[in-house]
């Protein structure tokens, strides 16, 4: 069986939040000391904000079944999640009925070298890639292994585009390969072996 590549919206301005919440942390990063801001009142607005959040939200055991409905994609993963703002997010449409890709432009709060990808954001980034995709062709799982070679330096602030295509399952043993790319050239490349499991999701 194969996913919806899209976790859709939710009515309730989630992801306007949560893409404001992006925003923070995007500019908080870029800031660093060199402001002239109040950076005490900015701390105790944000804390306000979270302190609203936290009077408001479900138990978390009610909230992980609320992110695990469904059999397909989520909205709160680290790299495509819609409701997490510590991902990009890439958003990923099918090349093939065994790849797909996504667009993405990294900005500082995914520095590694100096103006470059974290090399353990590229590989978080392939990771989850590599499991859509194998959920796309319709055979998934754990990652079991994930080899990681980077050929290049990884620009921040240029359009990158991610790729993933399943090659083979054997058994309960599915392998994928995938691909982070700027201006056409590979700058990183990854191999996973994914072991068809499934723990339950929560209900
Ligand atoms: C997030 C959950 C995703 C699940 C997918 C669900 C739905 C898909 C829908 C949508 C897709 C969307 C999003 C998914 C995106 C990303 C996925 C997230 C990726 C992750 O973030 S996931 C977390 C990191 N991941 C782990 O936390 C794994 C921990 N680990 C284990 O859970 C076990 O360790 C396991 C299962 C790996 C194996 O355990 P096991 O008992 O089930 O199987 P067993 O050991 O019998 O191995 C069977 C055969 O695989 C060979 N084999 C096993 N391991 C190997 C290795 N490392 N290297 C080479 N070969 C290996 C054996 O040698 C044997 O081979 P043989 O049959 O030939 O002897």
């Amino acid at each position: 069986m194969t996913i919806d590549l899209h976790s859709g919206t939710r009515p309730a301005g989630v992801d306007a939040a949560v893409a404001a919440a992006r925003r923070v942390i995007d500019a908080l990063v870029r800031a660093g000391d060199m402001t002239d801001a109040d950076m005490s009142d900015i701390a105790d607005r944000l804390n306000a904000v979270a302190d609203d959040l936290d009077s408001s939200s479900p138990p978390v055991d009610d909230r992980l079944v609320d992110m695990w409905r469904g059999d397909g994609m989520t909205r709160h993963d680290p790299v495509a999640g819609r409701e997490n703002p510590i991902a990009p997010p890439l958003d990923y449409t099918a090349v093939d009925s065994r790849t797909i890709e996504a667009e993405a432009t990294l900005g500082l709060p995914y520095q590694g070298p100096p103006s470059c990808v974290h090399g353990g954001v590229s590989a978080l980034l392939l990771d989850h890639t590599l499991g859509v995709a194998n959920g796309w062709a319709g055979a998934s799982g754990v990652t079991a292994e994930l080899t990681v070679r980077y050929h290049r330096l990884t620009p921040l602030f240029e359009p990158l585009t991610i790729t993933a295509r399943q090659i083979s399952v054997d058994g309960r043993k599915i392998r994928t390969t995938g691909e982070i790319k700027a201006g056409g050239e590979t700058c990183v490349s990854a191999e996973g072996l994914f072991i068809a499991k499934h723990p339950p999701r929560p209900r």
